[in-house]
């Protein structure tokens, strides 16, 4: 209760830093509401009584003050409905931007992994205004009782009798809050297979996949899955709506029925004496703005159900993401100038979040300062896992991963990532200027020409700009107009910018050449490892290669076979070969495929005649 105040708090001060003069503007006019309404119909039955006594003066001024009354509440809500929807744009653009900002700087990125956090970043960054909506809308909830207070005050002074309207009112209300906590709940449950529906929606017009879907004939049944989870999503929703419907209908009828019996009941008091005419007219006139306050309220509390949804997901992703965040921010670097021990993994397990199996487990690692070092392993043996880890992308389940025997998990994410250079098989075609595509692998250097030429360079990829009509200066990609690269071409970008970091500690290298021919292929790896040797020597740099091209592999100084997350083998090429394991039989496998079977024990020659 106490989080939820003060999370409404919360809001209520964005909206107010949003717009400060448009939420007074609005909360002025809430006033002229609450005042306004009585006061019509006091003026109202003033007039009445005024013109049955044969008062025209008197008459004549009730009538001027009547309608000056109901003139400022009618034109107060027209400017309200005006500078709400103002503040409710902005803090839907804040709070978007608020949770971007979090997705987006977080430096690690197991909330990009979890499929419940990022629904709920979708939810919210679609649907953030509505969370402005429900303060407005309790406002106006507040205001609305406020008025049907004072005009219940007022009918009392006919009878206060009257004043059992009260819980009739309120059990509308009641029949209509059951209904829209129905809404609420379906919303919830519509939400994953509208996502579902939304995403394979994309599908049918991402250019990457289009045309997979058209040689595998698939385009109509993701269009018929797409059909059956939004028909799910509506029958769910259309539900809840109709009972929602049915609950509020019976509400009605419980009040019609109750302001039917008071104005009968004032009715046959006429001829008595005990009511007069006037207020007959002002019961009338409260009656009539009472059914308009309750209709309000109802339609508030329609639009606080949503924004509840909104904010639950909102305050979800904020908890979710935001600890590593805060604890980046926090700590200071104090990073080496160069590794003298290496890199160790201790103990370390991890399991993706969102799952339950673990994907690496109890590794047992030592990557020492100057190697390079070649994870081999079948499909799913947990290779990229490990470099995610190493990268600090993730933190590791249980263990760890030190640096020169400093815990990874003290530094800051950032300051370490700055001392990793990288080339992923999962490359960025990142539309820019050519440039600009390379030289943000280092934020800081994107505007230094020799050091994006430089990248370039180390990275093989001097035939990739040479063959753009503006070298460097041209525009890549068909978004804006510019020309599109090939995938090896767009890939040899994606390793130029992992050069752009000088002084790297850690180099990773998963498939950064997945994309590309067998020669091109051979070339960056020759140029790869001899950038990685130069470091080497300069900082003590470990590079960490995952490749499937034994040729490479076997150059490496330490070569760590993987099987379903754990270590089986681990040592060079000519102690792995003489041990006779997975590594000497994966290797005379590939070697085979390519050359057919060798006499070589150790397949040394031919392998390196291979490429
Ligand atoms: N984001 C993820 N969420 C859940 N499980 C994942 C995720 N990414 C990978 N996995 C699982 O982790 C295991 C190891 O995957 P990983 O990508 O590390 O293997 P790999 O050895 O690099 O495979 P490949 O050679 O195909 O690239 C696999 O079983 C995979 O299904």
């Amino acid at each position: 209760m106490i989080r939820s105040t003060r999370r409404w708090s919360a809001f209520a001060g964005t909206m107010w830093r949003a717009s400060p003069w448009r939420c007074a503007a609005v909360l002025l006019t809430l006033a002229i509401d609450v005042v306004g309404q009585p006061a019509f119909a006091v003026l109202l039955a003033g007039f009445t009584d005024a013109a049955l006594r044969g008062d025209p003066a008197g008459a004549g001024v009730h009538a001027v003050l009547a309608a000056s009354a109901w003139a400022a509440v009618s034109q107060s809500r027209g400017v309200r409905n005006q500078l709400r929807n103002d503040v409710r744009d902005r803090v839907g653009h804040l709070v978007t931007e608020d949770v971007m900002r979090l997705t987006a700087t977080e430096p690690r990125v197991d909330h990009l992994e979890d499929p419940r956090t990022l629904d709920q970043v979708d939810r919210v960054s679609a649907k953030g205004y509505t969370i402005a909506d429900t303060v407005w809308a309790a406002l106006e909830v507040a205001a609305i009782s406020l008025t049907v207070a004072l005009t219940l005050v007022v009918m009392s002074t006919v009878s206060p009798a009257l004043l059992l309207v009260l819980p009739v009112i309120l059990i509308t209300l009641w029949l209509n809050k059951v209904g829209q906590d129905g809404v609420r709940r379906a919303v919830e449950t519509a939400d994953e297979p509208l996502r579902v529906g939304a995403n394979l929606l994309r599908l049918t017009h991402d250019p990457r996949v289009a045309g997979e879907l058209r040689v595998t004939g698939a385009g109509g049944a993701v269009l018929d899955e797409h059909e059956r989870q939004w028909a799910t999503a509506s029958r769910v929703l259309d539900r809840a709506e109709a009972r929602a419907g049915v609950l509020l209908a019976a509400g009605w009828l419980v009040y019609v029925l109750a302001i039917g019996a008071g104005l009968v009941w004032a009715a046959t008091q006429i001829d008595s004496g005990r009511v007069g005419a006037g207020d007959l007219v002002m019961i009338l006139a409260i009656a009539r703005q009472q059914q308009l306050s309750v209709q309000m309220a109802v339609n508030g509390f329609s639009r606080m159900s949503e924004g509840v949804v909104t904010a639950a997901a909102y305050d979800e992703v904020r908890a979710t993401v935001a600890p590593t965040a805060r604890q980046a921010a926090g700590e200071h670097d104090g990073i080496g100038g160069r590794l003298h021990r290496g890199i160790a993994l201790r103990d370390l397990s991890f399991t993706y979040p969102g799952t339950s199996r673990p994907v690496l487990a109890n590794l047992d690692l030592e990557l020492p300062a100057g190697t390079m070092v070649a994870l081999v392993g079948a499909h799913g043996s947990g290779k990229t896992s490990v470099i995610k880890l190493l990268t600090g992308m993730h933190a590791p389940t249980s263990g760890r991963i030190e640096v020169d025997g400093r815990p990874l998990d003290t530094m800051a994410p950032e300051a370490w990532r700055a001392r990793v250079a990288a080339g992923f098989q999962d490359f960025v075609r990142l539309q820019a200027l050519a440039r600009e595509s390379v030289g943000v692998g280092d934020l800081t250097a994107v505007d230094d020409l020799p050091r994006v030429e430089g990248a370039v360079r180390d990275a093989g990829a001097e035939d990739v700009v040479a063959a753009l009509p503006e070298g460097l200066r041209t525009q890549l990609g068909t978004t804006f107009g510019g020309v599109d690269l090939s995938g090896g071409q767009w890939q040899k970008v994606a390793l130029a910018r992992g050069h752009m970091r000088q002084d790297p500690l850690l180099v990773v290298l998963d498939e950064p050449t997945a994309a590309l021919d067998p020669l091109s292929e051979s070339e960056v790896y020759t140029r790869q490892l001899s950038y990685a040797r130069a470091m080497a020597r300069r900082s003590g740099t470990v590079t960490v290669v995952v490749s499937h091209r034994f040729s490479t592999v076997r150059m490496a100084d330490l070569i760590i076979v993987l099987d379903r997350g754990a270590v089986v083998e681990q040592g060079d090429h000519d102690h792995l070969m003489a041990a006779g394991g997975t590594y000497a039989r994966l290797y005379t496998l590939q070697r085979d495929s390519y050359v057919g079977p060798a006499s070589d024990a150790t397949g040394r020659a031919v392998m390196n005649d291979e490429h």
